[in-house]
């Protein structure tokens, strides 16, 4: 079965109990202090297990004139109803080893007692019994298909408890929470079915009584302390010991333990009879420990946990809902399927390959082609197609998303009038073993079939790389000989909304027309340095996109200004305190790495800006810094940036190279020629690369490197951006 059909099933019972749930959880944290408040009484003065029935009795026999009943509680208090030498009846916990009186019995705080009604009954009685009951039940479902959803992600059940890839924060510790959670929901849910079937005498009965033994002859009479029985049994297994109510024979002790009870002769202390309690009884009573933490704090402080984790599930289970909802894009074409030339196939879990697909579509549109657009699983005959584009993501363990699965069948069950050319793009994260392998399935079932001819290699896209997907356009551009224009807002998530930024600061624009701008965002907002915010000018339907440099909150752009550059005039001729637009784009393929001791960062003009962010932000990494520019002019502007984190040691080195200030012209990637050194033993101590600025410098720079690591480290360029230790952010 697919992982949404799980998740749908998760989701309805989730939907379908969710107040409940919640009403229970917040009442069952409440109710698990009562416990945890009783315990935290002094009422637990001795230890109960080294004390026997008979001790208790011969204490209480000289304190008292009479004694009616002793008792013991779950959370191992004494309890026993007396008449005083005054003659009063009284109840009380004592000190076993005394007699003495302790303190009063426990009432129930009004708070307990009102979570307790709403808990059990929401104050409906027999209906709210029955509507918490089989919530109970669906939470329990919940928890099931919670299971095998994790599962199903992580590729198989003994893959329950490996690590999990962060992709979002709330299914990250939804995921992770579940996992040490489920234990104790399963527990709660099930007692909470126990409890439930019992009220309502649904379980079976129990068919055990009182079975009479065989009797010994009387002998003689004996003193109630000096029964053996009361000799040998302690405290601790007794719940109850009631006393013969007259002098009569047939009056006898009634003694309740945790698994019998036993009728002992008032007069010489032989066990009369005997009743074993039976499964159903003993389910009960520990289902009720297990259900309400009773008698234990570590348990009750796991079911407060517990139920914590259940309001968190709630909460994290519907936002991440609502943001697939949001993402989840409605496909609408202009072209009929049989009309079409280019036909677009998309394989798609959460929406974010419909986002690159809809950016590819739009530009055939407007480069006047006919395209049509559908889910993989819907994939016909194209009477009139003659090229077939497929963007596929890759889930669970290299599975195919919801949306794809039955394509691979239908490839041989479809048939195609006439050939055509087929191009497939799969995006996957690399943080999965299987890094796009239902798109490798995809190309390799097409490349076998005799209808189909490859147009283009496969291409992986990691992470949703906007730059990389850039280039495939390209690609088929010159391929196909027509002009493609991606919308570049159109690939950033639409969930993702417009925000207004304040101009805090502008630098004066230097000789290579280039300028700083700060922008401080009027709301609060997450980024961090090297995402992207999308800038689109008033009256303009284009955006632009700049990297960003996150400074402390606020966000500093480099923007080199070019002559008919639309939005770097616009964002030329703002001003101090003036207001601008934009969208805020995650980027995280080009993050700084997290938990890597030493860092490589290689730019070139404007593409120093998201590096001075990273900098000022980096705690324990080492980072070397390389960076080229035309004249000693181009540097100023970021002078001051540099300096200070020389200063406080944030940059470990920096590297800096002219181009136009010398004779010999010294680019980038003759910096980086320079020092192999420094590469190899930042790669060699698992560090990592990154490179921003012009596609032309990141040729040269990762032509620099190839070379470097062929010769010392017998390895590639190829195979350090496989292994992810190298990261690109180039225009
Ligand atoms: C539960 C889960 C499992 C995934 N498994 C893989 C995988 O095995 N291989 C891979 O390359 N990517 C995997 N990914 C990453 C997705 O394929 C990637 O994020 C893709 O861009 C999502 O596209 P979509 O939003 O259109 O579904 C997985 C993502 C999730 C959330």
């Amino acid at each position: 079965m697919t992982i949404s059909i799980w998740r749908y099933s998760h989701l309805t019972l989730a939907i379908s109990s969710a107040l409940f749930i919640i009403i229970a959880s917040v009442t069952g944290v409440i109710l698990a202090f009562e416990p945890i408040s009783d315990q935290l009484k002094p009422y637990e003065v001795v230890d109960i297990s080294t004390l026997s029935i008979s001790e208790t009795i011969a204490t209480l026999q000289k304190q008292y004139d009479e004694i009616i009943d002793i008792a013991v509680d779950e959370n191992n208090f004494v309890s026993t109803s007396v008449i005083t030498k005054e003659g009063k009846s009284e109840t009380f916990y004592i000190n076993p080893k005394t007699g003495l009186k302790i303190g009063e019995i426990i009432q129930k705080e009004p708070i307990f007692e009102f979570a307790t009604n709403l808990h059990r009954s929401l104050f409906l009685k027999s209906t709210g019994r029955f509507l918490i009951g089989f919530v109970s039940f669906l939470l329990f479902l919940i928890g099931v298909t919670g299971v095998i959803l994790i599962a199903k992600r992580q590729g198989g059940i003994r893959k329950f408890f490996s690590t999990i890839v962060k992709e979002n924060g709330n299914q990250y510790y939804h995921i992770i929470i579940g996992r040490y959670a489920l234990i104790p929901i399963i527990i709660i849910t099930l007692t909470g079915v126990y409890l439930s079937l019992e009220k309502f005498s649904l379980l079976p009965k129990d068919t055990n009584y009182h079975q009479k033994t065989a009797q010994k002859a009387v002998t003689k009479n004996l003193k109630v302390t000096d029964f053996i029985i009361f000799e040998t049994i302690n405290l601790n297994e007794l719940k109850k010991i009631e006393f013969p109510f007259s002098t009569d024979k047939e009056d006898y002790f009634f003694v309740k333990l945790r698994n019998k009870e036993l009728a002992i002769h008032q007069y010489n202390g032989t066990i009369v009879s005997e009743k074993k309690i039976g499964f159903v009884t003993l389910g009960s009573y520990y289902s009720l420990l297990l259900h309400t933490g009773k008698g234990s704090i570590l348990w009750s402080i796991i079911l407060v946990l517990a139920c914590f984790a259940i309001l968190f599930f709630v909460f994290s289970g519907f936002s991440m809902t609502s943001n697939r909802r949001k993402k989840t894009v409605a496909i609408k074409n202009k072209t009929h399927e049989t009309a079409a030339e280019y036909i677009i196939l998309v394989g798609s879990e959460t929406g974010s390959t419909f986002r690159f697909a809809n950016a590819f579509k739009n530009a055939l549109i407007n480069a006047e082609k006919t395209v049509f657009l559908a889910a993989l699983n819907s994939y016909k005959t194209y009477k009139n197609a003659k090229n077939i584009i497929i963007f596929t993501a890759t889930y669970g363990d290299g599975d195919a998303p919801a949306n794809a699965n039955k394509f691979i069948k239908l490839i041989d069950t479809v048939q195609q009038h006439h050939l055509l050319k087929y191009t497939v793009v799969g995006f996957g994260s690399k943080e999965y073993p299987a890094f796009c392998k239902f798109a490798i399935l995809v190309h390799a079932s097409l490349q076998i079939h005799p209808k189909f001819i490859p147009e283009l290699p496969l291409l992986k896209i990691d992470n949703q790389d906007i730059n990389v997907f850039k280039k495939w356009v390209n690609e088929f551009e010159n391929l196909t000989h027509c002009s493609l224009e991606i919308e570049e807002a159109e690939l950033s998530e639409s969930s993702k909304k417009e925000v207004e930024f304040n101009v805090l600061e502008k630098t004066n624009i230097n000789k290579d027309d280039t300028f700083l701008i700060s922008l401080q965002p009027k709301n609060k907002l997450k980024f961090v340095s090297g995402d992207v915010i999308a800038i689109t000018p008033k009256n303009e339907h284009r955006s632009r996109l700049y990297s960003i440099a996150k400074m402390d909150k606020n966000i500093l752009l480099s923007v080199k200004k070019h002559e008919f550059g639309v939005c770097s005039n616009y964002l030329e001729q703002l001003q101090k305190g003036d207001f601008v637009n934009g969208t805020i784009q995650q980027n995280h393929h080009f993050h700084f790495p997290k938990k890597v001791k030493e860092v490589i960062l290689i730019a070139n003009g404007t593409g120093i800006a998201p590096f001075l962010g990273m900098i000022q932000e980096s705690k324990k990494t080492k980072i070397h810094l390389f960076w080229g520019g035309k004249t000693k002019h181009s540097f100023e502007v970021y002078h001051k940036f540099i300096v200070k984190a020389l200063e406080n040691k944030k940059l470990t080195s920096f590297t800096i190279g002219y181009s136009q200030e010398h004779k010999v012209k010294m680019y980038v990637q003759n910096l980086v020629e320079d020092k192999p050194e420094l590469i190899i033993k930042t790669l060699q101590n698992e560090g990592c690369i990154l490179i921003c600025g012009s596609l032309k410098m990141q040729k040269g720079v990762e032509e620099a490197i190839d070379k470097i690591v062929k010769e010392k480290l017998n390895s590639s360029i190829e195979i350090l951006k496989e292994k992810g230790l190298i990261k690109t952010d180039c225009y």
